[in-house]
């Protein structure tokens, strides 16, 4: 019996308890359980990857994280609002892009993971959404857990693209927990998604080998009380046991 489809979840570089650690919060890892996929932890080391490991997966997700991806990734100068890191996951994360999607393994990008996604594409970020003219703020609001990712703004769904496959409405409700956001769309990228003020919050991989969807937002947050959210995890876990 072969068991579960194996999707590699990036880590987080935190200190925990005064010593180096590779963390994951557990409602990505529960969202991929509850989809009847199998999680597994991968490390951020400073040596980098060995993206042959990638064989080894079925499918793989960029999860959120409140560090930004460094500036000069994409050519840009630093700015005041813009102050955590994690170069060791960027390292990790901007190798293990262009090697998934060469590879044809299902990619899942979240928050932060899309950002790398857009990035690893030669796209660029702004660093603070809000200090754009005409832009909304989409920060993470103050609150307990369900008031800050609760559904924020509204998102336009592109027609004729994955999402639109997968989810077969117009629009849906999102939540927002982030201060960066797209600039400028990486190459073979295209637009699934925008928020009322145009920012773009869902891209696919153009003629992807597999599924590859990247989301502003966090539909790991209970995806099963949101439709979007559902059909996004539900298509993610499809397009994983394909891959096996
Ligand atoms: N730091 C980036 C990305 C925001 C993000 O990923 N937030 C995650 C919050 C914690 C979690 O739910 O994992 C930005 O600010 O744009």
């Amino acid at each position: 019996m072969k068991g579960r489809p194996l999707v590699g979840v990036i880590a987080c570089r935190r200190q925990v308890e005064g010593h180096p650690a590779h963390t994951v919060t557990d409602k990505y890892l529960r969202a991929l359980h509850d989809y009847g996929l199998a999680p597994v932890i991968l490390p951020v080391w400073e040596k980098g990857v060995d993206t042959s490991l990638l064989e080894r997966l079925d499918g793989l997700m960029l999860t959120g994280s409140h560090t930004n991806v460094e500036p000069h990734r994409y050519g840009a100068e630093r700015i005041p609002e813009n102050t955590r890191d994690d170069r060791d996951r960027d390292s990790v994360a901007l190798a293990l892009i262009p090697a998934a999607i060469e590879r044809g393994l299902p990619l899942l990008g979240i928050c932060r993971g899309f950002q790398e996604i857009n990035v690893a594409m030669g796209g660029t970020l702004y660093q603070a959404v809000q200090k754009v003219p005409g832009m909304l703020d989409h920060r993470e609001p103050e609150g307990d857990k369900a008031t800050r990712y609760a559904p924020a703004h509204e998102l336009a769904v592109e027609p004729g693209g994955l999402l639109a496959r997968l989810y077969d409405q117009p629009g849906a409700q999102v939540n927002s927990l982030h201060q960066q956001g797209i600039e400028r769309l990486g190459e073979g990228l295209r637009v699934e998604g925008r928020a009322p003020d145009g920012l773009i919050e869902a891209f696919s991989v153009k003629d992807a080998k597999a599924f590859a969807l990247a989301v502003q937002w966090h539909p790991e947050w209970h995806p099963q009380e949101s439709p979007i959210n559902d059909a996004l995890f539900r298509g993610f876990a499809e397009a994983c046991a394909r891959s096996r």
